[in-house]
């Protein structure tokens, strides 16, 4: 049994949202500072809650129910707010993030669609042993590539790696364990990691223990107004599929 942790207002302890706050999609920045940016790009928004890292706003995009909120820095808030806005009705998330590219070929202004995510974070492990794989959920995943096709973005598709220490990856020289971290990175990066950030693994993983469906779309450092617009149409997209079937 799913055990439910309310806060005195009997809303979901973490996030302070209530069934009805969400739509079923929702998009997970990790900067609470992007949420107000996100919502604007809706057709109409209003703020619906704000507590700690979680600050959520829901709108419409094309008379479709969209929420986004979000996740603070690293996975284990991230896990929480995927566990918490699920409970309130949400099922599609779509993180819109910040990452550092790791293969020379991406370039600034391209987007990274996380395809899957290398579990280089503690958070997971307590979900599920290392051999379980983090991955997106493919409809969300071709929805995003499809989206970023349709309004001329250059992506690259693949893996990315979700760790806990930024400054360990911005700045390994410096940390006690700098060889160990510097051959690690360098297998990811021989292995085709396309970028590194810090929360969609545990979105990933979680979103397959609980039979959500998640993706994540990583702007490199062009517009972040662009890449939204990419998420905003990949919603469209998932939706217009979901009245078909
Ligand atoms: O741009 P956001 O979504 O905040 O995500 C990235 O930025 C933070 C690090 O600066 C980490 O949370 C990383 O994943
Ligand atoms: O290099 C970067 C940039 C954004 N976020 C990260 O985790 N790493």
């Amino acid at each position: 049994m799913i055990e439910v942790f309310l806060n005195a207002k009997n809303n979901q302890y973490h996030v302070d949202l209530k069934e009805g706050d969400v739509g079923k999609y929702v998009f997970l920045p990790g900067d609470p500072g992007r949420v107000e940016l996100i919502a604007s790009l809706f057709d109409e928004s209003w703020a619906v809650a704000e507590n700690r890292e979680y600050k959520t706003y829901t709108g419409t995009i094309d008379g479709i129910k969209v929420s986004v909120c979000s996740t603070g820095i690293g996975s284990p808030s991230a896990a929480i707010a995927v566990e918490e806005l699920s409970r309130v009705g949400a099922d599609t998330f779509i993180r819109i993030g910040t990452a550092g590219p790791m293969q020379d070929y991406i370039k600034k202004g391209d987007v990274v669609i996380g395809t899957s995510a290398i579990r280089d974070e503690g958070t997971t492990r307590q979900y599920m042993p290392l051999e379980f794989p983090a991955v997106a959920d493919i409809s969300v995943t071709n929805a995003l590539c499809e989206a970023a096709k349709k309004l001329n973005k250059t992506y690259h598709a693949g893996i990315i790696q979700s760790k806990d220490s930024f400054y360990g990856e911005v700045e390994p020289e410096t940390m006690p364990l700098a060889a160990t971290l510097k051959e690690r990175w360098q297998c990811w990066v021989a292995g085709g990691a396309l970028a590194s950030e810090m929360e969609a693994a545990a979105i990933y993983v979680i979103s397959s223990i609980r039979k959500l469906k998640a993706g994540c779309i990583l702007n490199m450092k062009g517009s972040m107004e662009e890449t939204i617009k990419v998420g905003l149409e990949a919603i469209r997209i998932l939706e217009k599929q979901s009245k078909e079937s």
